[in-house]
């Protein structure tokens, strides 16, 4: 598949399922991804949301179901290789490099994504491709001020901020997103979807999230699974008054 950025258009998961064992922890889930939306996956604690996502990614290969971009399989790629098509993703662990600078993490993410030889003595800093990637993702996500700060010594906020922000030096199409509000204060949650907002426009964000509240606010559908499987899908709306969601998920059929 030769396709540039400005193709991509969706990902799709279809089908899918992945068991561990005896456990079916992602069973028979269909759903896309595309550019110019947010797509959130509700679910508790073992739905297989962080599953879904390593699947989507290529981290896990499914047991059956397929992974397509832009209609076209990408079920036998490596995760690497989906990498260098577009398809990037955080962590729900905090991912960065404690005793380097905002900037070197991110220029080693831009660096990851470049197919060239490595050279042992060229200095880091003369790369410069990879510099104005990991600048221009500093930007965008709002942390140019703190480019030479140690990434051990910002916040929690700002280390979720700049786990976006490395996974934008890849230039993908599609974020892949576990749980990037995880642990934040209203002010940090508040500038997170701000930020997510801004992306958008240009990519296709699956957005696997726990903050109910800040999923019905920002996306354009949210998709809940339960033990593996994909109960609802819809508008913030649909997925609000699904009578289903409310007595599996939310636990009331009475949730405003
Ligand atoms: N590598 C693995 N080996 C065995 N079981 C696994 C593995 N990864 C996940 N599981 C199991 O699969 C199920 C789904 O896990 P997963 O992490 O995808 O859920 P989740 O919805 O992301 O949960 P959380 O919200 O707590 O992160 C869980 O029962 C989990 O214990």
């Amino acid at each position: 598949m030769t396709l540039t950025r400005s193709q991509f258009t969706s990902l799709r998961a279809c089908n899918l399922t992945r068991r561990f064992g005896g456990l079916t922890a992602v069973n028979d889930v269909s759903l896309d991804v595309n550019v110019g939306t947010i797509h959130s996956v509700l679910g508790t604690n073992g739905a297989g949301k962080s599953t879904l996502i390593n699947l989507l990614c290529g981290e896990l290969t499914p047991t059956s179901g397929d992974v397509l971009l832009n209609d076209a399989s990408i079920g036998g790629w490596s995760q690497q290789r989906r990498a260098r098509a577009g398809v990037g993703r955080t962590y729900q662990r905090n991912n960065v490099f404690a005793p380097l600078s905002v900037m070197e993490n991110c220029r080693l993410a831009a660096q990851a994504r470049m197919p060239r030889a490595w050279h042992l003595h060229e200095a880091a800093q003369h790369c410069a491709a990879s510099n104005e990637l990991a600048a221009a993702a500093l930007e965008h996500a709002g942390l140019t001020h703190c480019a030479m700060r140690i990434a051990g010594t910002l916040s929690h906020g700002q280390k979720r901020q700049l786990e976006i922000a490395m996974c934008l030096a890849g230039e993908p199409a599609i974020l892949l997103l576990d749980e990037p509000l995880a642990g934040m204060g209203p002010e940090e949650t508040a500038r997170m979807l701000e930020l997510l907002q801004s992306l958008r426009a240009e990519h296709a964000i699956l957005l696997v999230e726990h903050d109910m509240d800040a999923v019905f606010a920002t996306s354009d559908v949210v998709t809940v699974m339960v033990d593996g499987a994909v109960i609802a899908s819809g508008t913030s709306d649909e997925i609000r008054s699904n009578r289903a969601v409310q007595s599996a998920y939310l636990g009331t059929a009475d949730v405003e």
